[in-house]
């Protein structure tokens, strides 16, 4: 197995989730700020798998190291899926997560909260040079809340409720979403189809 990865990725709460994910497994995370001007990655894919393998691929292609990327967003069920792909850039292509949560909960005004049924989703590319990238996906379902709560995590965490712990994704430790998480899951799954080969 790899002992280094550089994580594609400029969310810094992702980095900080990684970081400590692949720490625990003794793997070395570098993130793109160790490298000089990296150019703007266009996610222009139709699907999580899609942005996640570019993202992946193309930083490997650049560095020539083995490289992970994760795309993710939050899908709705009331609202047939979205934001989906497009949950960062929701609100405006200046991607600001407050208002990405102010006009979920203005959309999802009216609606009872049994009718507020989501999932977080990450799809994890990992690209290494001179092999078949491998893309695998992980889930989180929850519900969305009336209003923030909670300030750990990042992006929708505030209004991602977990009827199992009655706590937002913002309330539950770090620790407890790195166990829980879409992210997670797909990092498993990851680990998974890697030990098969
Ligand atoms: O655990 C999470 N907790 C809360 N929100 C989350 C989570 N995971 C993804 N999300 C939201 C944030 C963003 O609105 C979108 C990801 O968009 P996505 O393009 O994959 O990431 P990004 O642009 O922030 O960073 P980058 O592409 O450089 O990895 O989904
Ligand atoms: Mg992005």
């Amino acid at each position: 197995m790899f002992k280094e990865v550089i994580v594609a990725t400029k969310n810094q709460g992702k980095l900080k989730e990684f970081s400590k994910m692949l720490g625990d497994l003794g793997i070395n995370v570098r993130s793109l700020t160790d490298f000089d001007d990296v150019p703007e990655i266009v996610e222009d894919g139709e699907t999580f798998e899609e942005n996640a393998r570019k993202k992946a691929e193309f930083i490997k292609n650049l560095y020539n190291l083995p490289t992970i990327a994760d795309d993710s967003g939050l899908m709705v069920d009331i609202l047939d899926g979205k934001p989906g792909i497009y949950s960062a850039r929701f609100a405006g292509e200046e991607k600001n997560d407050q208002k990405n949560m102010e006009k979920l909960l203005s959309l999802l005004q009216d609606v009872e909260i049994k009718e507020r049924t989501a999932r977080f989703v990450s799809a994890i590319a990992l690209a290494i040079p001179g092999e078949e990238t491998i893309i695998v996906r992980g889930t989180c379902e929850g519900l969305i809340s009336y209003e923030p709560r909670g300030k750990n995590g990042f992006g929708y965490d505030p209004i991602f409720y977990l009827p199992q712990y009655d706590k937002t994704m913002a309330e539950i430790t770090p620790e407890l979403k790195n166990q829980i998480s879409h992210r997670s899951n797909a990092l498993k799954e990851l680990l998974r189809v890697i030990k098969k080969f």
